[in-house]
Formats: structure tokens, C-alpha cells, sequence
């Protein structure tokens, strides 16, 4: 049985004015760690709540832990597991308190599950008398995901679990991710860190409410299109390079990546000397270009601003 079947589900706010999810299907296999990527206002946030059943869809169907999100919803509530995006977790509480009162709701104990979250919760266990308000983010996430084992549930929804996140917290709880994994939990997660994407099993790239894409990391980064060039110029400003490069006639996609420029042309026999004797005619010159492996976010811009 697959854990997650979404078939075509939209959903629109204020009579139909914002669309929030747009005919997105997809599927998530047992035991898999998928990934819904894209950024703020891609629709992430809509299907989590209509996954977890907190919300209804205009039209489409979904199956979660095998039952109907409408007709199964009492079933699915009491298998899923949710970390929404916005701190959930009382703030007046204590770290033991918040996690009592959530193994509570669910009709057990931390003692009964306290297996499945002993590695995350240790980490916070010292500080077990703080309210929930006072800890550091990467603590609050941390909590939260303990809240949201407590019930030891098949299926683990997580959106946007890293956002606000020092990067050392971040990494460690992508390492907690893969644990849980192996332990035979399936887990829906929502991130609008490409970097982060690269750490699941397969991947929904999405922009204004479509999936772009499904595949595993590798497949699509490995599918991209074209030769990608990394451009850099200690003589010359990132927008005259991107200026040169918007006036090429051969340029078929630049922007700015970090430090550098990556473009792709529309020639896939141009070669970096060719791109460096064009720079040096608008130029720019000691430019140096190196021919790289494209990364999950050139992938997505790629996708995205394809005509
Ligand atoms: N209650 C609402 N009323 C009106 N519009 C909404 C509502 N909730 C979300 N939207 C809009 O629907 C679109 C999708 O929002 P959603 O929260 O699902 O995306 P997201 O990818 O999770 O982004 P974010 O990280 O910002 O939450 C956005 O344009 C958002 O402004």
C-alpha cells in the first residue's frame, strides 16, 4: 500500500480569486522520504493541511495510511503524525509538559513511545522544565518533532521543519529525518532549501500551486538540458556579467548564483574559451568559466522559466 495518493487536487482561497494547489498528483511508497520543494507561496503549506485533514480541497481525492481524507479523516488523524510549519506547541508549557500533553490526546505515554523519540529528545531532556517559548529555534523544532512521534505514527508530515534554523541544527535534524526513516516511517516533508532537497528519496519540484516535476535528486539534476557554466570575474561586477551575458545572442538562461554567474547557451558546442573572447569584447575580462554539475536549484530555475 502506498501511504500518500493525492489525484488531482485543487484548492483556491476567496471564492476562487488565489489558487492555491493546482491539479497536483503524486504518490509517496513506503518507507519513502519525499519532498514537496518550492518557495514561499507554492501551495506546500494547502496540501499539508489537506493531507492531515485540517482542510478540504475544492476537488480531488487523496488517501492517506490507506483512508480517504474526507470520509477517513477520524482514521488518518490518529496515524499521521503533523509539524506544521508555524510554531504549534504552547509556549507556556514545558518541554516535559507539551510532550505529556500530546502523548495524552493520543492515549498513551512518553514512557510507552519513549523509543521512538530518545534520540531527538535527549538533545532537550536537560532543559525538560523550560517553557516552550523560551527555547532556541532548532530546540522548538526539535520538540515539536518529539510532539508529533509521541503517538508513534505511520505516516510523518513536516512542512518547512527547518525554516528559521541555524545551519548545524538543520543538518542534524536531516540526520534525525533519515533514523526515522529506517525505522520504517514514511515522511512527507516541505523545505524551501534546494540544499535540502538533495536528502530525500524523490523530490515534487512546485511553483504557484503545480508540481514541475517528480524525480529522485540525482535524475534531475542529472537531466538537465544543456552544458551549465559557472562564470566569475574578480574585474567586473555581477551585473555587467549578467548585462553581457543578457545581450549575448547566444545566451539561453543567466543568473546569479552565489558568487558567481551560471548561464547555458543556446550553442551546445560553445565552449569556455568562446564565452571568456565574448566577455573580453564587452570588457570583461580575466573572467574565469568552469563547466559544472547543475544543482537542484539550477534545475528548478531551469524548469521555472522554461517557455
Ligand atoms: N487562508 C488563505 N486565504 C487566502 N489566500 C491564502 C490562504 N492560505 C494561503 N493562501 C495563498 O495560497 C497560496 C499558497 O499558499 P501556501 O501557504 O499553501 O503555500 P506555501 O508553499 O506553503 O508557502 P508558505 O511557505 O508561504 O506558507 C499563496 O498565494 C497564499 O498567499
Amino acid at each position: 500500500m502506498q501511504p500518500i495518493i493525492v489525484n488531482s487536487l485543487n484548492k483556491t482561497y476567496g471564492n476562487g480569486q488565489v489558487t492555491a494547489v493546482k491539479d497536483v498528483s503524486f504518490t509517496v511508497n513506503e518507507n519513502e522520504l519525499f519532498g514537496l520543494i518550492g518557495p514561499d507561496g507554492a501551495g506546500k503549506t494547502s496540501i499539508f493541511r489537506i493531507l492531515t485533514t485540517l482542510l478540504l480541497a475544492d476537488s480531488g481525492t487523496a488517501k492517506v495510511a490507506g483512508f480517504d481524507v474526507v470520509t477517513g479523516y477520524r482514521e488518518i488523524r490518529q496515524r499521521v503524525g503533523y509539524m506544521p510549519g508555524r510554531f504549534s506547541l504552547y509556549p507556556d508549557l514545558t518541554i516535559e509538559e507539551n510532550l505529556a500533553f500530546f502523548a495524552t490526546i493520543f492515549d498513551t505515554s512518553i514512557e510507552e513511545n519513549y523509543h521512538l523519540i530518545r534520540d531527538i529528545y535527549i538533545q532537550i531532556e536537560p532543559f525538560k522544565k523550560r517553557r516552550a517559548g523560551k527555547l532556541s529555534g532548532g530546540m522548538k523544532q526539535k520538540l515539536a518533532l518529539c510532539c508529533a512521534l509521541i503517538h508513534k505514527p505511520e505516516v510523518l508530515f513536516l512542512d518547512e521543519p527547518t525554516t528559521g534554523v541555524d545551519p548545524v541544527s538543520r543538518k542534524e535534524f536531516w540526520e534525525m529525518l533519515g533514523r526515522l526513516k529506517s525505522g520504517g516511517i514514511t515522511i512527507l516533508v516541505s523545505t524551501p532549501y534546494m540544499d535540502e532537497a538533495s536528502l530525500c528519496d524523490r523530490i515534487a519540484l512546485m511553483q504557484s500551486g503545480s508540481i514541475m516535476t517528480i524525480d529522485t535528486p540525482e535524475a534531475l539534476t542529472g537531466s538537465y538540458p544543456d552544458p551549465l557554466f559557472a562564470i566569475s570575474t574578480e574585474k567586473a561586477s555581477m551585473p555587467s556579467i549578467l548585462n553581457a551575458l543578457a545581450q549575448f545572442e547566444k545566451t539561453k538562461s543567466h543568473y546569479a548564483f552565489g558568487e558567481f554567474a551560471h548561464a547555458s547557451f543556446t550553442d551546445k558546442n560553445l565552449s569556455a574559451d568562446d564565452i571568456i573572447g565574448y566577455l573580453d569584447s564587452r570588457g570583461i575580462t580575466n573572467s574565469r568559466i568552469n563547466l559544472i554539475k547543475p544543482t537542484i536549484e539550477d534545475r528548478f530555475i531551469q524548469l521555472a522559466t522554461q517557455k
